[in-house]
């Protein structure tokens, strides 16, 4: 980047605190939150929501556990206000639920929004205007007394209108827009201002909204200012301090974090950060974050693929594949030494029929975010030996041995590199059949033992080899031995087990046994054989045939 277009550009201020407290802080509870899907979230829409959307997504939010929902601007869309209309006509908002609608600082607006607002039961009047110099110079042309007494003009009809107002009770809530770009100080005074106006008391209490309308510092920054305001403004405890960050730098979740460790109570924000530019802080991610540490984040996040299909049609926006706990690729891993890992993870949690999560590589069980263990584990040319057996595994009770898995990884990550290309589940499966199942020059038909002395079996097996019956007849401890006896006596080939494995696939008559042969050639090379077969002994004989049949 050249330096003369960097120089257009100046550093955040930082904030100097004597004895800043918020790193040490731990999150302990979820706090409280707003959903401003239905506003800040559709405001920055191409196409805004019409009331069936926004509907659909309302029942989300009221399903997931939100108490608090920002529903709308409804002086300024006529869409907001009939939508609002709605909602209470239609008795849509449970009694747990309060809306809250947001207005400009202006007389039209705010008696626009009441008229809105007739009938509902508790609802939180939310009036901004912005602070920051930027704006108080450009935008509107007053100084920081000018701003105040815009903010003042506004709260006291918010206050008068409230009184007035038939129904349930009103919440206000206050935000200094442009926070972010609003000197500490000023923030402080026209916060206080505005409470003294309202009338603020520990028992009415008002909510002051801080945003980060634009992300403009490292979150660091954003949460000593939270703290400072904290400890300075007066009256803290007639406030709930509330943070609304947008992601303008990429760290809306960390600065929303940080800013309650350094003490707001409350959070807004949008499922899967859809919002204005780069989007509100995403709820989701805040949520799941606190739940990986053990807190519950009061929201039920139990069906993620739900809620996100429901974002997406409603928002009308993907959600990103690799989008913290809701992505379609976050629960999968295709590289070998991860794929090992996650496998050995579940083996072992198994065995230790634990509570405690604890499987490498996935911060969070998919199953309590109704995802499943299916997908986990996806095979292309970065997998290893780990991930290929643990699909085999899943989907066919292959249980291969350990050199078994190495040789059949190779086969598949060649196949996978010349694809360049993920192989799906069922593509491994046809090669392994291919590779070890499929009919070769030598194909086992039937065999049959009797027992000749003590610890010694004969047996006679009817074999094809090379499209010819042949019948081949060897003594030996048990069948296996026997077979290798009768094809050296018989065949003239020469067969050194070095390793053999079988297990059961499935249970009763449905059984199949499967083995897995190693064979040292003549060569010393080891080749490896497979079957299945409804017989122990058929199966093993099978997967010798298997790897004198791959040998050559
Ligand atoms: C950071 C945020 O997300 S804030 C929320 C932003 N959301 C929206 O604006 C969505 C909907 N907005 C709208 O539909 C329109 O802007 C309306 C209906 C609110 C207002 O419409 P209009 O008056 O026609 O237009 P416009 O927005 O351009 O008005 C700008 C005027 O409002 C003033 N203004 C802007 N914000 C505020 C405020 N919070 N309080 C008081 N006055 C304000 C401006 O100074 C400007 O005044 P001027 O006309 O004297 O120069
Ligand atoms: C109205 C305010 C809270 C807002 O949306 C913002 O600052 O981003």
């Amino acid at each position: 980047m050249k330096t003369a277009a960097s120089d257009k550009y100046r550093p955040y201020p930082t904030m100097k605190l004597a004895a800043r407290r918020w790193p040490d802080a731990v999150i302990a509870a979820a706090p409280q939150w707003c959903s401003v899907d239905l506003r800040d979230g559709n405001q920055a829409l191409i196409d805004p929501m019409d009331s069936h959307r926004k509907m659909r997504l309302w029942n989300t939010l009221v399903a997931m556990g939100f108490k608090q929902i920002e529903v709308g601007f409804p002086a300024a869309s006529q869409t907001d206000y009939d939508f609002i209309r709605h909602l209470i006509e239609g008795g849509h908002i449970p009694d747990d639920v309060t809306i809250q609608i947001l207005t400009q600082a202006r007389e039209d607006l705010i008696r626009k929004s009441f008229e809105a607002l007739e009938g509902a039961n508790k609802v939180i009047v939310h009036l901004y205007n912005s602070t920051s110099e930027v704006q108080r110079r450009v935008v509107f042309g007053f100084d920081r007394q000018g701003c105040i007494d815009l903010a003042l003009a506004g709260t006291r009809l918010v206050r008068e209108m409230s009184a007035q107002r038939k129904g349930g009770e009103v919440t206000f809530q206050y935000s200094p827009e442009s926070f972010t770009g609003t000197e500490p100080d000023f923030a402080v005074a026209i916060v206080e201002a505005v409470a003294a106006e309202w009338g603020a008391t520990p028992e009415r209490k008002m909510i002051v909204n801080l945003p980060a309308t634009v992300e403009m510092s490292t979150p660091n920054i954003y949460a000593d200012v939270i703290e400072w305001f904290c400890a300075t403004v007066k009256n803290r405890d007639s406030l709930v301090v509330s943070v609304h960050p947008h992601n303008d730098r990429g760290t809306g979740v960390a600065a929303a974090e940080l800013a309650v460790m350094a003490g707001a109570d409350r959070v807004e924000g949008t499922l899967f950060g859809n919002g204005e530019r780069t989007g509100n802080v995403d709820v989701c991610t805040l949520a799941l974050n606190l739940f990986t540490q053990g807190i519950d984040p009061q929201l039920d996040l139990s069906d993620i693929d739900a809620i996100r299909r429901v974002a997406e049609e409603c928002t009308g926006l993907p959600v990103h594949q690799r989008h913290p706990y809701a992505g379609e690729l976050v629960y999968t891993a295709f590289s070998g030494s991860h794929q090992d890992a996650i496998n050995k993870g579940f083996k072992a949690r198994d065995k230790a029929n634990s509570p405690v999560w604890e499987v490498p590589y996935l911060p969070i069980d998919p199953a309590d975010v109704g995802r499943s263990y299916e997908a986990v584990i996806r095979i292309n040319s970065q997998s290893g030996k780990g991930g290929v057996a643990f699909v085999l595994e899943r989907d066919h009770g292959l249980e291969l041995p350990k050199p078994f898995q190495a040789e059949f990884a190779r086969v598949v990550q060649d196949h996978a590199d010349r694809e360049g290309r993920e192989l799906a589940p069922e593509e491994i499966w046809l090669f392994f059949q291919r590779t070890y199942l499929a009919d070769g020059r030598m194909q086992v038909v039937d065999y049959s033992t009797v027992p000749v002395s003590k610890g010694q079996r004969a047996l006679t097996a009817t074999l094809v080899v090379d499209g010819k019956e042949r019948i081949v007849q060897g003594i030996g401890a048990g069948p296996v031995d026997a077979f290798v006896h009768a094809l050296e006596k018989d065949l003239g080939v020469m067969v050194k087990i070095k390793d053999y494995h079988e297990h059961a696939i499935g249970q009763g008559s449905e059984a199949q046994a499967a083995s897995y042969v190693a064979v040292a050639g003549a060569d010393g090379a080891v080749v490896h054989g497979a079957a299945l077969d409804a017989s122990v002994t058929m199966a093993a004989l099978k997967a010798i045939a298997s790897a004198l049949n791959r040998a050559g």
